[in-house]
């Protein structure tokens, strides 16, 4: 369903992205792991069509995704869970989560829009009086959940989380996991996470691709990544300082 064929991309003389090749089936979760600045999010930001590569294709569907044409209607088939929950302090709970439900191509009648956002504040275990709150009167997983529900808001197709369940404790990150894997499987959403944490990889993936050096170094079910027998991958996965990856230290 998405596909990045030798996918380049430079910031001046820094080469992110070498060739990468990447396909992710439709309904399938992959997750994307690998040190910090080897362009993770970049790779996400090239599907959406934030970033333009200078070489190499990505397609949705088989659509090049550089060549949409409507960019509301093709943006309107991502969700998305940034790295700080990235809520509006100043718009009530029910307003984050319905925020694209009530502009754009997905607009929806006002009432309709904060049903939506009270039902899918149930489904990641938030009761309806947190809707008329305001984000910062709730803890930090409690916001978490709540930009999962804006995450789901519109059914979106396909859902990019970015680092889930940093700045959580490790309890409230299972949880998060966990939420994040039924969901998904719940609506049969095609998603691409990006994260440091091996509890998310092995709770959230189907697949995982490991990018190195501008490329992706390793791909294949999460159930063979301790078998991989990839010394970048076997130092990523079990979090050691020594091993071919450099570390700054
Ligand atoms: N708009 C930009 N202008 C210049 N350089 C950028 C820009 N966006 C990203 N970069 C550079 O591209 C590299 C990859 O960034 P990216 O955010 O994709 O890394 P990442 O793998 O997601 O890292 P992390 O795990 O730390 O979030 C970094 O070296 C970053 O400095």
């Amino acid at each position: 369903m998405i596909t990045l064929s030798d996918v380049h991309k430079s910031f001046g003389d820094n080469h992110v992205l070498r060739g990468v090749d990447l396909h992710v089936p439709r309904g399938t979760s992959t997750v994307i792991i690998g040190g910090s600045g080897t362009g993770k999010s970049i790779c996400i930001k090239t599907v959406l069509g934030l970033v333009t590569p200078e070489r190499g294709t990505i397609t949705v569907d088989g659509q090049d995704v550089t060549k949409t044409g409507d960019r509301d209607a093709f943006l309107a088939r991502f969700g998305m869970l940034f790295q700080a929950a990235a809520l509006f302090d100043s718009l009530p709970v029910w307003q984050n989560v319905a925020f694209r439900l009530m502009r754009g191509s997905l607009k929806r009648p006002r009432d309709e829009a904060r049903e939506i956002a009270i039902e899918k504040l149930r489904r990641v275990g938030l009761t309806p009086d947190v809707a008329d709150r305001l984000p910062a009167e709730l803890s930090g997983g409690m916001q978490k959940r709540v930009g999962l529900a804006r995450a789901i808001a519109a059914d979106p197709e396909i859902i990019f989380f970015d680092e889930p369940t940093t700045g959580l404790d490790p309890i409230m990150a299972g949880v998060i996991n966990d939420l994040i894997r039924e969901i998904v499987t719940e609506m049969g959403a095609t998603t691409m996470t990006i994260t440091h944490d091996m509890t998310s990889v092995r709770t959230i993936a189907d697949n995982v691709a490991m990018l190195h050096g501008g490329k992706i170094r390793w791909t294949g079910p999460v159930a063979d990544i301790d078998a991989a027998h990839d010394p970048y991958v076997d130092q990523f996965i079990n979090g050691r300082a020594e091993g071919p990856i450099e570390t700054v230290r």
